[in-house]
């Protein structure tokens, strides 16, 4: 994958019951090797698909495991030598948002990028010899434009844009690590 400063990647999540019960068709194919995906216009079978090019493409038989490695991975690990990065979930609802940043605890694979970052970032904190860390972290959602505290006292006040955000408080006193990770409804 090229080195920029922002990467955009796809993923394609399966058929829900719902889907399979309608016996929807199938419209989007993922080109892995090429970061692409293409949809069909099943209305329209002689037109040529729509096809859109990606940072990275993953079909519904790629694990978060796999997401997180290639795509999360070298930017926690940046934000562990002093880099500020930004992960950012974004979607139409349904479109799988909370399967890939929070994820499920089984199978291991499919645990979110969430806690695979949490987990990063404390392995790096306690490989560090004779440095005192404070890691902070904010919750927030977006919403309609609406931006929420969801680690405030009152989770359903909405926020002013210059408000100072609660924190459940872990801080670097000589290091500092400025990861966000956003999940966009
Ligand atoms: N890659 C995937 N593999 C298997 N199931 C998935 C995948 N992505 C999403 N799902 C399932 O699809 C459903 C919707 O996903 P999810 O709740 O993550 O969507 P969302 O974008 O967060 O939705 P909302 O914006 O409404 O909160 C869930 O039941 C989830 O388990």
């Amino acid at each position: 994958m090229a080195s920029e400063a922002v990467k955009v990647v796809v993923r394609c999540r399966p058929m829900n019951q719902r889907e399979r019960e309608l016996r929807c068709q199938p419209v989007v194919t993922v080109d892995c090797a090429r970061g692409q995906c293409c949809i069909q216009n099943p209305g329209a079978a002689d037109e040529p698909p729509k096809q859109f090019t990606f940072d990275g493409a993953y079909h519904v038989d790629h694990v978060t495991e796999q997401i997180y490695n290639e795509i999360a991975y070298p930017l926690v690990e940046g934000v562990t030598e002093g880099y500020n990065g930004t992960i950012f979930a974004y979607g139409q609802t349904g479109s799988g948002k909370s399967f890939t940043m929070q994820g499920l605890p089984d199978p291991p694979s499919q645990r979110g990028i969430i806690p695979r970052a949490f987990e990063h970032v404390f392995e790096s904190v306690q490989c560090a010899e004779n440095t005192k860390f404070l890691v902070r972290a904010s919750y927030l959602e977006i919403y309609n434009e609406d931006v929420r505290d969801l680690l405030g006292a009152d989770t359903k006040q909405r926020l002013e844009a210059s408000k100072q955000f609660g924190e459940a408080e872990f801080h670097p006193s000589s290091s500092h690590y400025n990861l966000t990770v956003i999940l966009i409804w």
